[in-house]
């Protein structure tokens, strides 16, 4: 195939995943708003990570939280448990990667915060652990995922919520994850701000 047909493959693989994702999980991403909007209401915070292509996604979420999204309007709490390259390396060294963001977890989540996880596949025990440790502390989970889902899903509890995008290609989840969450920025806003 040349390069123009493989752009062309590209862009229409992307808009069948986004338009699957639609069809299939428009009220799943409706719940996860709502649940993210009843934290940030109640003092809550969110925990967000991911590793990777996700790990960016986590901190797109967190800072459009943090500063702005679309309108003026106050900085909401959100941390992504990517950026501190002192504390990722020394829990890495310490004890294992894996255990990365679950020790964050652990010390800055209370009851009532949200850790919002991305992983393409569900198999990033970084990612396993992290959920363990978030309902340790009474937080319930929002997983953007895909594939099938991988060992996360069953960890899941019932007051989660999972945001499974129906695709095998890594490329084309971390696409419809960064839409969802541009989705999840804007009805937060609704629901906190009003039109
Ligand atoms: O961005 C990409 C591929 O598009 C990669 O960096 C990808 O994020 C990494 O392989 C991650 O380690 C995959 O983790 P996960 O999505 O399976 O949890
Ligand atoms: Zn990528």
């Amino acid at each position: 195939m040349n390069l123009h047909d493989r752009i062309h493959q590209h862009f229409a693989a992307s808009r069948v995943a986004q338009q699957d994702t639609l069809d299939l999980l428009a009220g799943n991403i409706e719940l996860a708003a709502q649940k993210l909007a009843a934290c940030l209401l109640t003092d809550g915070k969110l925990l967000c990570c991911g590793n990777g292509g996700s790990a960016a996604e986590a901190q797109h979420l967190s800072s459009e939280l943090l500063n702005r999204f679309e309108r003026e309007r106050p900085g909401l709490p959100a941390i992504a448990l990517t950026c501190d390259s002192s504390t990722l390396t020394s829990i890495a060294n310490d004890y294992s990667y894996d255990e990365v963001f679950a020790k964050q977890v652990r010390a800055l989540g209370h009851g009532g915060d949200v850790l919002v996880v991305y992983t393409t596949s569900g198999n990033s025990r970084s990612i396993l652990s992290a959920v363990t440790s978030a309902h340790d502390r009474d937080m319930s989970v929002v997983a953007l995922s895909g594939k099938d889902g991988g060992p996360l899903a069953p960890l899941l509890r019932e007051s989660d919520i999972e945001i499974r995008v129906p695709s095998e290609s890594t490329a084309r989840i971390q696409e419809v994850h960064l839409l969802v969450t541009h989705c999840l920025c804007d009805l937060v806003d609704q629901q906190l701000f009003g039109e």
